[in-house]
């Protein structure tokens, strides 16, 4: 039995203030805490504060992106090895926004992928096609394809531990959800390409999350799917009832 899993993205939001304010005000209120994993991928100058602030039945800490070295001249940048030594657990990796605007490539998500593995965080690997893919009936071979590029190298016992994030480009900010119908079909796709690279019984074990305009309202329904675990959740996990309620939803599984 998998276990569900929501993590919020919080994207370039929020002053220190806001997220300090936010993580006290659902670090305790999360109402089936152990049911279900929550994570808040915050800005990098947050993590340090709300990764201190975290505990028993908190929300986990996630990154939003990283570097896959351990250090080195690479101006702006956050390695592995200073995220681990926060407390942070989780880091989104190859997110359609950083292959999109920052050149992330499968390759670099391959790489970045393997060094999170390196340094025990859980990489949350997302992919998704675009909407002229999904018109031109490439959605399974875009998909499949990147996950096989991701998870390249990687061994089966770590990948047993991977999340992978199913976020359809055109569904991501616009209020057009994928049906949950459609959003299992991709998951299923994802969950056979795993079972073919490492067996079904580890592909049995990965979490698979959907994302793109996830809300209180529509949550039941895609955690209802089978092959849907999770959600990672953009605008609505930025304030804290629309995250509590997420969170309930995904323990209620
Ligand atoms: O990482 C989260 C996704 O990009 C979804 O964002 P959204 O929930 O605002 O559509």
């Amino acid at each position: 039995m998998r276990k569900p899993i929501i993590a919020g993205n919080w994207k370039m939001h929020k002053t220190l203030g806001e997220a300090e304010s936010f993580f006290d005000s659902v670090k305790d209120r999360l109402p089936n805490a152990g049911r279900a994993d929550t994570v808040i991928c915050a800005p990098a100058p947050f993590l340090a504060s709300l990764a201190g602030r975290a505990g028993d039945g908190s929300p986990e800490i996630g990154a939003q992106t990283m570097h896959e070295e351990e250090k080195g001249a690479y101006t702006g940048e956050v390695s592995p090895v200073m995220l681990a030594d926060l407390g942070v657990r989780y880091v989104i990796i190859g997110h359609s926004e950083r292959r999109e605007y920052f050149n992330e490539t499968d390759e670099s998500v391959n790489r970045k992928t393997k060094s999170a593995f390196g340094h025990k965080l859980i990489p949350i690997v997302c992919v998704g096609e675009s909407l002229e893919e999904r018109e031109g009936d490439k959605t399974a071979e875009k998909i499949s394809g990147q996950v096989r590029a991701a998870l390249e190298g990687i061994s089966a016992e770590d990948a047993a531990n991977a999340v992978i994030a199913y976020e359809p480009i055109w569904a991501i900010g616009t209020g057009k959800t994928a049906t949950s119908d459609m959003a299992n079909e991709a998951c299923a796709t994802i969950r056979s390409t795993l079972a073919d690279l490492y067996g079904q019984e580890t592909a049995n074990q990965i979490r698979i999350q959907y994302g793109g305009s996830v809300k209180p309202e529509n949550i039941a329904e895609l955690l209802a799917q089978p092959d849907i675990d999770g959600a990672l959740v953009g605008g609505a996990s930025l304030e804290p009832e629309s995250f509590i309620a997420l969170a309930e939803a995904a323990g209620n599984e």
